[in-house]
């Protein structure tokens, strides 16, 4: 089971500029919670805040119901150096080990990188060079990465940025697993189908929590926008 994280009056300001107001809330345990709310709102530094890779005010108080993991995060966007000679594979092994490989140890770890490989469908370009890879194959190579980390915890920023139908459908399988296996997941999504379907929770975002609640309270089928349902 996934770990349970409060926010408490967590904000954040940069250059001066505040672009969350103190917001608190509770990321459940073994829940999936989409993140919603217009370009610029910020959804994806609220993310990065609770990533620690912001330095924001409040609290975060977090509890693990076993060991505590370190958390899986899909980034908005793929940033390789395209010249980078690096193989899909290499790249790879570079995450799951950060010392050279030899022998059977390596052996090993190409196993299992094929085996993460082919549950984004990559299967056939481990050989590639990182800088060759399209769009979506780059977004389906983060999520592979994230998923070697076998964690509780997940965050995942527009997962389905650029993925043709079927890579749609070989994450939202991932997704479905994750929450099977009870891990907590905080998601940006701006497809509100796709929320309405998966989400346990949704938060609406727009420099600060705007509302809060399960996907049928907050975006009815029928009923206004979120934002306007809130004004
Ligand atoms: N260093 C900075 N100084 C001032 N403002 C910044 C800085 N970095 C980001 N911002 C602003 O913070 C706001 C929130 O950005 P963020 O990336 O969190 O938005 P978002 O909700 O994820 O948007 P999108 O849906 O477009 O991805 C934006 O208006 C952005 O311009």
């Amino acid at each position: 089971m996934g770990p349970t994280l409060e926010l408490e009056r967590l904000s954040l300001s940069l250059n001066r500029v505040e672009i969350l107001a103190p917001l608190s809330a509770t990321l459940a345990g073994g829940r999936l919670h989409a993140i919603i709310g217009p370009n610029g709102a910020g959804k994806s530094s609220l993310m990065k805040c609770l990533l620690g890779l912001r330095p924001h005010q409040g609290d975060i108080h977090r509890r693990w119901p076993g060991r505590p993991d370190r958390p899986a995060y899909v980034p908005q966007q793929a940033q390789f150096e395209p010249s980078l000679p690096i193989t899909i594979e290499e790249f790879m092994l570079s995450t799951l080990s950060r010392r050279p490989l030899f022998g059977w140890e390596r052996h090993r770890c190409r196993a299992r990188i094929r085996q993460l490989l082919a549950r984004v469908g990559l299967e056939h370009k481990g050989q590639l060079r990182l800088g060759q890879l399209s769009g979506g194959e780059r977004q389906r190579l983060l999520f592979a990465q994230a998923l070697e980390r076998d964690s509780s915890l997940w965050f995942l920023d527009e997962p389905m940025t650029g993925l043709d139908q079927e890579g749609q459908m070989l994450i939202n399988r991932e997704i479905a697993r994750l929450k099977a296996r009870g891990c907590t997941l905080l998601v940006i999504h701006h497809d509100m189908e796709w929320v309405r379907r998966y989400a346990d929770e949704v938060w609406l975002i727009d420099g600060g929590l705007r509302a809060h609640g399960r996907p049928e309270q907050l975006l009815p089928a029928d009923g206004p926008r979120p934002l306007e349902a809130c004004a």
